[in-house]
């Protein structure tokens, strides 16, 4: 193996639910005992070289998104260690990260500036993310005002336009209108063309992930059920998902 980008190790994520949730008793501390935990993630480790473009598939609440924000460092794993190797890393999800109340112009200060760039690298970059999210004079009028198509084009071209050394990306390649899923594809065959970009791609297309990745990890109800190269997991994670359709 190269140079090692991302070291997940025992990895093991919970979320805490509230069963018979009840403000009035809650505010009473009746409640308290009641909290369940539940394990999203049950003990995972692999690693990412550098460079490499990972896929990871799964259905629906396997634990995808959980893993990814626990890697872009949204939240701390409950045990074991996420290592990015001093790598700066960005996360582009829906529905994180924007201030509603503020611009899309003063938001992509705002999202550039968390991940670590200074105003005046921003700034540099402030055209070409404006041109590439094709807002036209929305870029002025509150993010509140936006579509979620026109929310995904504004998320996804900071992220891009704005390169760290590590890009996750959470199942946005098929956001906006077709020419936008066409040239935000396009775009992120050029952004991991560059071999000291690493990237790890969540998504239930399989066609996506079979052009664009090298390995994928199936996620299976919080653990990797297969792991390898991305034309073998995804024909064995498809002939598992007919199966079930066929029940
Ligand atoms: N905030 C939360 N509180 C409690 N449980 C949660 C929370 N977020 C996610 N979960 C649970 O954790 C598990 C994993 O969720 P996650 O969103 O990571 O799955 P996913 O594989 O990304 O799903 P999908 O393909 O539907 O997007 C699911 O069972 C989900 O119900």
């Amino acid at each position: 193996m190269g140079e090692i980008a991302i070291d997940v190790s025992n990895v093991i994520i919970t979320y805490k639910l509230m069963k018979n949730f009840s403000i009035q008793r809650n505010l009473l501390r009746r409640d308290a005992e009641k909290a369940e935990e539940f394990e999203a993630i049950k003990g995972i480790s692999f690693q990412v070289e550098k460079g490499e473009i990972l896929g990871i598939i799964g259905k629906n609440g396997s634990g995808k998104s959980t893993l990814l924000r626990a890697i872009a460092g949204v939240f701390c794993p409950n045990s074991g260690t996420i290592d990015l190797k001093e790598n700066t890393v960005s996360l582009l999800s829906l529905g994180v990260g924007f201030k509603d109340t503020l611009t899309g112009r003063k938001n992509i200060y705002l999202s550039g500036m968390l991940l670590g760039f200074t105003e005046k690298e921003i700034k540099k970059r402030e055209k070409e993310i404006i041109d590439f999210a094709e807002l036209g004079e929305f870029i002025d009028r509150p993010v509140k005002t936006y579509s979620s198509g026109m929310h995904a084009k504004l998320a996804f071209s900071i992220t891009c336009n704005l390169e760290t050394d590590i890009i996750l990306v959470d199942e946005v390649l098929s956001v906006g209108d077709e020419n936008f899923q066409r040239k935000s594809f396009t775009k992120m065959e050029t952004l991991i063309q560059d071999k000291n970009r690493t990237v790890i791609i969540v998504s239930h297309n399989i066609e996506t992930l079979q052009r664009l990745c090298d390995r994928v990890i199936w996620l299976h109800d919080g653990e990797i059920r297969k792991i390898g190269l991305a034309q073998e997991i995804l024909e064995k994670y498809h002939i598992y998902m007919m199966a079930q359709a066929g029940r």
